[in-house]
């Protein structure tokens, strides 16, 4: 039997790379390379997009649009990368873990939006809670979120790792001050919240890795449970799963930093707090539950592998 084609467009980039370390070593799909010089050409891309089985768009999301758009071949599946195709109707978010039937409709799917870093975050802890009945769909809800420079792709960390670079960028920088991140779209439909969260990205002098903060008070939430009663039902929500996982209550020591996961593919949720509030933190690899991770899990996903296959645990 003939292994399925798989072809990355933008994998000269931040997302592309990633995807195709993880790929690089496979056996159960043939991976389809573009020639360096004609990586940007929009003929040579049409016949690459149209031969995969699969393709993964690692692209911005104008270039992610019209990629789409160059796709006549019915067979083809395709795993968006970019902010595109997040809420857009006939597209799956590939969060496998996040929602009942989840992990069904991805793998079913021919057109699969991979989630936004910070979203990843947010979800992994409001959308189960909501799904549970415990946090109310109208709950006022601020996030903040620490990232490394590598979110902001090959301009960023060019930024960052320039020799002369702009010594303010040693201190943590809160960004996307207006409230209005690209991200919120997705935080709000995917969840299912009435109103938007107040959403507060934090951009830091690390390469990679991800802590995404949500603080609630209890007396808000159905049947006011203390923190360790919202731990247990999200320990309980993720109990099977390989890639999400949920900490004993109060986290595993007295920090939660931002690269502990770094590097791995996997996401972890630190629950902690009281009586009268509750402190949730998602710790993860913006490359990897956040974007090249999520995606190689969704490629395993459709194409019938192993889920975790390739990936860092
Ligand atoms: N970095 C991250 O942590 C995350 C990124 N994403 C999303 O993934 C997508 C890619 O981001 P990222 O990898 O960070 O970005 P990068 O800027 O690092 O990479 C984008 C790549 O796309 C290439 N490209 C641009 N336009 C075209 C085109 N028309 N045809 C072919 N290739 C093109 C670029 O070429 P060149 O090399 O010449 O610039 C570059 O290699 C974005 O939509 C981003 O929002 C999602 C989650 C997290
Ligand atoms: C540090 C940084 O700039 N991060 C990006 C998000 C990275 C990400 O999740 O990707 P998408 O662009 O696909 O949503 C930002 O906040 O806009």
């Amino acid at each position: 039997m003939s292994k399925p084609k798989v072809y990355i467009d933008g994998k000269e980039g931040t997302t592309g790379l990633q995807i195709y370390e993880r790929l690089g070593g496979r056996e159960d799909i043939e991976l389809l390379l573009i020639d360096e010089d004609k990586r940007k050409d929009t003929e040579e891309r049409k016949k690459f997009l149209n031969a995969a089985d699969l393709v993964f768009l690692c692209l911005p999301d104008a270039a992610a649009v019209e990629a789409v758009s160059l796709i006549e071949n019915p067979k083809t599946r395709i795993i968006d990368a970019s902010t595109a195709h997040r809420t857009a109707e006939g597209w799956v978010y590939g969060f496998a873990e996040l929602l009942p039937g989840q992990r069904q409709r991805i793998k079913f799917s021919s057109r699969v939006a991979n989630p936004g870093c910070h979203a990843t975050g947010f979800l992994s802890t409001v959308a189960p809670l909501i799904e549970l009945g415990v946090l109310p769909r109208d709950y006022p809800l601020s996030c903040y979120s620490l990232t490394g420079y590598s979110g902001g792709g090959k301009k960023m960390i060019a930024e960052y790792e320039a020799p002369d670079r702009d010594p303010l960028l040693d201190s943590p920088a809160p960004y996307a001050i207006g409230l209005c991140h690209k991200h919120l779209p997705e935080m709000r439909q995917v969840a299912g919240l009435d109103f938007p969260p107040n959403f507060l990205p934090v951009l830091g002098d690390i390469y990679k890795g991800m802590a995404t903060t949500v603080m609630l008070q209890n007396h808000l939430l159905n049947g006011t449970p203390n923190a360790q009663d919202v731990h247990d039902l999200l320990a309980g929500y993720y109990q099977d799963q390989k890639l999400v996982q949920v900490t004993p209550f109060g986290g595993a020591g007295p920090r939660l930093y931002t690269s502990q996961l770094a590097g791995k593919d996997s996401l972890e949720i630190t629950v902690s707090g009281t009586q009268e509030q509750t402190l949730l933190t998602a710790q993860f690899d913006n490359l990897g539950k956040g974007a090249s991770g999520a995606a190689v899990q969704n490629m395993n996903i459709m194409m019938g592998f192993e889920e975790t296959a390739g990936l860092s645990l």
